[in-house]
């Protein structure tokens, strides 16, 4: 039976993440963790997602007895990722992390901490995502010389990072299979007079409002023809048992930071 520990539990994607895990036969909730100044302290995590009791309260992260967990997941946001990463690399215990908008110095210690536990770390852990990164990818091989090559993502009006990172996942795939570079030829939004576009960029169009999940569309734009590439995720449910078939896959695996490609098989 896998322990899963959750740091971020009350979130919107924690308390996903809790019931993926309370709803899996071959997994169990270790812990929950959450801000010291959260609400929910000390609650129980089965209440906390509207169900019954499971005999996990929540807790702060340092309180928690890592030495009996198999394994952590961590969708919280980027200015607790250094302490999270510290504390599983202190306790020796595998992570799979989703959390996006991710700094390069951030970037930087999930690295380095990949060097001595084994991570998997994604912008997107729904099957549908990885594969359209795939398609994106062998479209852009064939199409890329000629099309222009926009990426559109619309998501929640909670979201406080942008593009996504499934956008900027999905422009560093094409950007990847075209030899393009996305520190140069990325454009992220455009105003003003702007000229005629440039051929070799990768655009970057976001959209924010009510209750939207996650949707991805990537444009091959040509002169006659284009190609549109659409994912639409309709339930967070998804990503969280995504995460969940991680957490399960990372576990045994020596130190190194992995994909959600590589759980998938696909990279
Ligand atoms: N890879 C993937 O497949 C997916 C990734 N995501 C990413 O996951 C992340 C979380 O998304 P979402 O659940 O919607 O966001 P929420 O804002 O709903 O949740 C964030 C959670 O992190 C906690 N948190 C924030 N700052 C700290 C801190 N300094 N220390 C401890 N806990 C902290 C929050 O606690 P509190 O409630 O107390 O503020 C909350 O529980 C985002 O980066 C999002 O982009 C989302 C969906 C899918
Ligand atoms: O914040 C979200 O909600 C999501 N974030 C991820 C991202 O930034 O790509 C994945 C998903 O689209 C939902």
């Amino acid at each position: 039976m896998l322990k899963i520990g959750i740091f971020g539990a009350t979130g919107r994607m924690g308390k996903n993440l809790i019931e993926a895990v309370l709803n899996d036969s071959r997994a169990s909730l270790h812990s929950a963790s959450a801000r010291p100044s959260s609400a929910f302290m000390g609650m129980d995590a089965g209440t906390v997602i509207g169900q019954a009791p499971c005999a996990v309260a929540l807790t702060a992260y340092q309180d928690i007895d890592a030495a009996s967990a198999s394994v952590f997941i961590d969708f919280t946001l980027p200015e607790s990722l250094a302490d999270h990463l510290a504390f599983c690399v202190a306790q020796q215990r595998p992570m799979v992390i989703g959390t996006t908008g991710l700094s390069t110095a951030q970037l930087a210690l999930l690295d380095d901490a990949a060097k001595t536990i084994p991570i998997v770390f994604a912008a997107n852990y729904s099957v549908g995502v990885n594969l359209l990164i795939k398609l994106a990818q062998q479209t852009a091989a064939v199409m890329g010389d000629s099309a222009d090559i926009e990426i559109i993502e619309t998501h929640h009006r909670y979201k406080v990072d942008a593009p996504s990172g499934t956008a900027l996942a999905l422009g560093e795939g094409i950007a990847q299979t075209t030899g393009r570079n996305l520190a140069t030829d990325a454009v992220y939004g455009r105003e003003g007079y702007t000229g005629e576009r440039a051929h070799q960029t990768i655009g970057f169009a976001t959209v924010r409002g009510g209750d939207v999940v996650g949707d991805h569309t990537v444009l091959f734009a040509d002169i006659g023809e284009r190609i549109e590439l659409t994912h639409k995720a309709s339930s967070r449910m998804t990503f969280a048992k995504g995460a969940v078939t991680a957490a399960h896959w990372v576990v045994g695996k020596p130190p190194g930071l992995y994909s959600m490609m590589d759980v998938l098989g696909l990279a």
